[in-house]
């Protein structure tokens, strides 16, 4: 312990520094959630851009580390240590992960909650759990690439992982790589500059079956596609499985070529629907069977599932956010959850779904509070009088909507998720830097939330 605090203090992070961007944590995220998450958490070090926490339980730990990140991350920083990274753990928990095994190469670590067992499977998804399951028995099929594809949050990196892990589980023997498309790319990237270019092409022609997630990712880097195309063709013609996902289908991801276009659509398409009610529902029942089995305290009320199945239709991944909040509220008050408390621990995602709030709306108000045309928001101009607000819209439709970084991108013109993202980062830190930006972005949520 001595060592992590000394550690701890030579990077400037001291537990008064802890205390004080606590403060200002508090201020941000309302008294309820701050006695409930950030109280409880104990500071242990800030080295090397990490920022390592200790939490009552384990289940505190990973809520806070997925639902106030940003903010913990927002006010370190402003105590004058900047971090990127937070890790709350219960106190003497390890936070190394399990080694991958040996057949199984994943740049991202493979979420072990990603299997065929814990996907849910409805009319909008049967199609594409159907060919998944059949790729998944290794048997060679009739279909090469099987290409997913549908909007956010309905389950494409799902079913690519249960595949991989399916395989891994029955077939160690069978050489399988995850990775996404953006992975390929930085792998690609780094091949060219160690001059190791061969070693790459021979570890991606030697697995026997690649998936790759995102593929709208290579559109318009030329030489990731062309090294794409050539990888592709090689497992292809040996055999070899291939498995891709992409938010579009391939005919409607723009700046491919045509002769990727064409590849990618020789296979099986299968389109992923948004999840109807029937599907929302059997998710909320699937992951609150799965947590009152850990659990046994927790219960909810009857009609709080059909509740949140009819009132939350956005995406998969926004009615999971809720049940997560919905164990977090049951593990703290320790009785049955009633329609009415859900709908108050729940309300700013109901409200959320409710408004549906778009993109445009984003864009319109934004540039009516900067005085700018709606063509600001797709052009490229870099001045910083259009830039700023141009961040600023990227930035609220990341919070306030539920779309991806490269969704975000596409509405604004066609720009890459990259720029989305430092968009976000840099209001983010001019939120904490400059009193007029944090002012211009509450009051313009204000507005749109209003
Ligand atoms: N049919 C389903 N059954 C159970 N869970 C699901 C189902 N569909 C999606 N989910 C869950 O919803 C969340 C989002 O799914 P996933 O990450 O696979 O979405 P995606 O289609 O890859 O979207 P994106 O392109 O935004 O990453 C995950 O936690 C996943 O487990």
């Amino acid at each position: 312990m001595m060592n992590m605090v000394a550690g701890a203090e030579r990077n400037g992070m001291t537990n008064a520094g802890w205390t004080q961007a606590k403060t200002g944590i508090g201020r941000d995220v309302g008294a309820h959630n701050y006695k409930a998450w950030i109280e409880p958490l104990s500071f242990v070090s800030l080295e090397e851009g990490t920022l390592r926490l200790t939490s009552p339980t384990d289940f505190i730990g990973k809520w806070v580390v997925q639902n106030f990140s940003d903010v913990i991350l927002q006010h370190v920083a402003a105590a004058g240590v900047p971090a990127s990274r937070v890790v709350c753990a219960a106190a003497g928990t390890p936070t190394a992960t399990a080694p991958a095994r040996p057949t199984m190469r994943t740049e991202n670590s493979l979420d072990r909650r990603f299997t065929f067992d814990s996907f849910v499977v409805g009319k909008s998804n049967e199609l594409a759990h159907a060919a998944a399951r059949r790729v998944a028995t290794g048997d060679s099929v009739s279909f090469n690439p099987l290409f997913l594809h549908g909007g956010v949050g309905l389950g494409k990196t799902h079913l690519m992982q249960a595949i991989a892990w399916e395989l891994a589980d029955t077939q160690p023997d069978i050489r399988v790589m995850f990775l996404s498309a953006e992975q390929f790319m930085y792998r690609f990237v780094q091949a060219l500059r160690d001059k190791s270019t061969m070693d790459f092409k021979h570890l991606f022609r030697t697995v026997d079956v690649l998936l790759v997630d995102d593929v709208q990712f290579i559109a318009g880097k030329e030489s990731t596609q062309e090294e794409f195309f050539h990888t592709f063709n090689a497992l292809v013609d040996q055999g070899k499985q291939v498995v891709i996902s992409a938010d579009r289908s391939p005919a409607q991801i723009g700046d491919l070529e045509e002769r990727i276009t064409s590849r990618l659509q020789s296979g099986l398409v299968v389109d992923l629907h948004p999840a109807d009610y029937e599907l929302r529902l059997g998710v909320l029942q699937h992951r609150v069977e799965t947590f009152a089995a850990r659990h046994p305290d927790f219960r909810v009320a009857d009609g709080v599932l059909e509740f949140l199945a009819a009132r939350i239709s956005t995406s998969i991944r926004v009615l999971e956010g809720a049940v997560t909040r919905l164990f977090a509220y049951g593990d703290l008050i320790k009785r049955e959850i009633t329609v009415e408390q859900a709908q108050d621990v729940l309300g700013d995602l109901l409200r959320a779904s409710e408004k549906k709030l778009t993109i445009d709306e984003i864009m319109k108000k934004t540039c009516e509070h900067y005085n700018l045309r709606m063509s600001d928001m797709t052009s490229s101009r870099r001045s910083r009088a259009v830039a700023r607000p141009r961040q600023m819209a990227m930035y609220l439709s990341k919070k306030l909507t539920p779309r991806s970084y490269p969704e975000i991108g596409r509405k604004f013109g066609g720009k890459d998720h990259t720029t989305v993202l430092y968009a976000v980062r840099k209001i983010e830190e001019l939120i904490a830097a400059d009193v007029q930006i944090a002012e211009d972005a509450e009051l313009l949520q204000r507005k749109l939330e209003g």
